[in-house]
């Protein structure tokens, strides 16, 4: 990276699982974590977002912390950055806002110590940290991905021109990845595996060939978690019922909750977005697009104000 330049790094949200992808399916959305970046004495974050400005600061802030853990896997020392931080994706509500963090913390390091990663590379490492490749690889790709993490690797597979748009229901209260996993069992049965797991195959060839109807059964019929989170997301059932009298062909719950996301054919969602916002004023209703770029970097000329894609 040049001395004197700052640089951008934009990172999606994505919503997890779309009902029985449980851990292995994402999907990018429009809505961007943003990192305005340039070399410092020290590390320090700033922003205009109070929820951000709350997270613990400096070299402890999660973000330096990532990019410090990738850079020393690579035998390397990270100068120190000041940031810029910007969100629009909430925190702790199931749109992916720490696999985002992850994902720009990667592409920090890589932008500090030219580490010269490739996508395949930045998705080991960030499944590695988040645990599941379904958030990351969709915040690293964009898109709809489809992925397998095992024995130290992962497989993936990202799809782009899909004629579908999504309405996220997202409440007031918080819920906790962590929180919300501890509720699911330790382990299915044989039967219950081969149910859990056919639903999710089923639905990504249901989303493929746009059969939409079969799509949102699908979705309805997720083993894998659903049913065992419900309990903490009592207006999960509403939501859901609500969305399909307005248009929705499938409702899930985004990630491991509490966002409640709703399907439609393209140019459908702006007619359930209004719906829904008026069903439910407590909540923020958003029409999202799928976002097809994956995370970004760019470099910010100082002097001609011009910005050039690196990444
Ligand atoms: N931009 C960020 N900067 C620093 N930490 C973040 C950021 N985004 C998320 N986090 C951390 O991740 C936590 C939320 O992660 P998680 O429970 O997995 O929810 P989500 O569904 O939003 O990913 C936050 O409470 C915060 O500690
Ligand atoms: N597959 C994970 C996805 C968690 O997504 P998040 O956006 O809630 O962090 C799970 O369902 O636990």
């Amino acid at each position: 990276m040049s001395k004197n330049n700052s640089y951008l790094i934009k990172v999606p949200a994505s919503t997890a699982n779309l009902g029985p992808g449980f851990d292995s399916m994402g999907l990018a959305l429009n809505l961007y974590l943003t990192l305005e970046v340039e070399k410092s004495e020290r590390w320090e974050f700033y922003s205009s977002n109070q929820e951000l400005t709350n997270l613990p600061n400096g070299n402890q802030h999660f973000i330096a912390q990532v990019a410090e853990g990738v850079a020393k896997k690579y035998g390397k020392v990270l100068t120190p950055f000041k940031v810029k931080l910007e969100s629009e994706i909430p925190l702790a509500r199931g749109l992916g806002s720490s696999a985002s963090a992850i994902v720009a913390g990667i592409e920090l390091a890589d932008l500090g110590c030219g580490l010269g990663l490739t996508k395949e590379d930045k998705l080991l490492l960030a499944t590695e940290l988040e645990g599941h490749p379904d958030n990351v690889g969709a915040s690293i790709y964009g898109g709809l991905v489809v992925g397998c993490y095992q024995q130290n690797e992962v497989d993936m597979l990202s799809f782009t021109n899909l004629p579908f748009e999504a309405v996220v229901a997202i409440p007031k209260e918080t819920l906790l990845t962590k929180d919300s996993r501890d509720v699911l069992p330790a382990a299915f049965s044989r039967s219950e595996a081969i149910q859990a797991s056919s639903t999710a195959n089923l639905l990504v060839a249901a989303l493929l060939s746009e059969n939409w109807g079969l799509a949102g059964k699908m979705m309805e019929k997720d083993r894998f978690h659903q049913p065992y989170r419900r309990p903490l997301i009592p207006f999960y059932q509403d939501v859901e019922q609500t969305a399909k009298k307005n248009g929705a062909f499938g409702t899930a719950l985004s990630g491991a909750g509490p966002t409640v996301i709703c399907f439609t054919e393209k140019g459908k969602g702006r007619k359930l977005s209004q719906n829904l916002q008026q069903s439910y004023p407590e909540m923020t209703i958003k029409l999202l697009q799928i976002d097809y770029d994956g995370s970004l970097v760019e470099e910010y000329e100082e002097y001609s104000n011009q910005r050039k894609k690196l990444v």
